[in-house]
């Protein structure tokens, strides 16, 4: 598979490399806001860059007729957007806040957890993301996910990052040098607390998804999700 990398920076070149390894070939690799590229040699994109961009790096692919993967966070007040304009152009689009795999059997079990504690209204929620201080977005796209899945499976009616009121879920964003992303669901009463938690040790586990995504997504049409690749 021939693929276009938009952005290279931490997941473009850790991208780059499993990719590599599983027989693939990098075309092309964008690092900045080239105002025209050619996506024509390339089988599927990969868009990891920064939320600026993504929305335009998408959308050229859907012009170009090349399947993307998009991980980029940040951007997602345009999501709706960009799947409407995928349909019009009958192009083939992947977004996910976090494409390993743990994270996404991780998002299961936070549906499953928020379910069952629904009824015990002694526990409040709290989620808390770490991440490495380079990052640009706060909370993370995965902190958000989560928090949504909550609401989508509780009586939550809203998220806050740090103060939130009892109706909504707090989250807590921390900037710690290295660590490539952490995130902890916690329920605390009087007398206990239940923790979930899912530490990323590497990026590794980020880009062989989103690659395991492009090989998925090549030859089809349509706007897809992680779950749709996994389960
Ligand atoms: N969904 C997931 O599983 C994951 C998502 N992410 C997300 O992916 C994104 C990238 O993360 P990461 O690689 O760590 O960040 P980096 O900052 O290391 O890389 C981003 C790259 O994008 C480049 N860039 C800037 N402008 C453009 C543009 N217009 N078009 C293309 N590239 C551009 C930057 O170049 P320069 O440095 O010159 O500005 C940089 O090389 C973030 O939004 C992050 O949250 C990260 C990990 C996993
Ligand atoms: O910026 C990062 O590094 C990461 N970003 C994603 C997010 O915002 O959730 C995924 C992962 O946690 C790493």
């Amino acid at each position: 598979m021939k693929i276009a990398l938009l952005g290279y920076g931490k997941m473009g070149k850790t991208i780059e490399r499993l990719a590599e390894k599983r027989g693939h070939e990098v075309v092309l690799r964008i690092s900045d806001d080239v105002q025209k590229y050619d996506l024509k040699k390339a089988d599927v994109a990969i868009d990891f860059s920064i939320p600026d961009a993504a929305f335009k790096n998408i959308t050229s692919c859907f012009d170009q007729q090349i399947p993307v993967v998009s991980g980029t966070t940040g951007w997602l007040s345009r999501y709706n957007e960009a799947v409407k304009l995928c349909k019009e152009k009958d192009a083939a689009f992947i977004y996910a806040s976090n494409f390993s795999l743990g994270v996404n059997l991780f998002f299961e079990l936070n549906k499953k957890l928020a379910q069952m504690m629904n009824s015990f209204k002694e526990y409040s929620v709290d989620i808390e993301e770490i991440h490495h201080t380079q990052k640009l977005d706060a909370p993370s796209g995965t902190a958000i996910s989560l928090a949504e899945q909550i609401i989508e499976n509780s009586d939550k009616k809203g998220w806050k990052l740090d103060e939130a009121s009892e109706d909504e879920i707090p989250v807590t964003a921390k900037r710690i040098e290295n660590v490539p992303g952490t995130h902890i669901i916690s329920y605390k009463s009087e007398v206990d607390t239940i923790k979930i938690e899912h530490i990323a040790h590497s990026r590794d586990g980020f880009a062989l998804g989103a690659i395991i995504a492009a090989e998925w997504l090549k030859d089809k049409k349509g706007v897809f999700s992680m779950k749709d690749v996994l389960f």
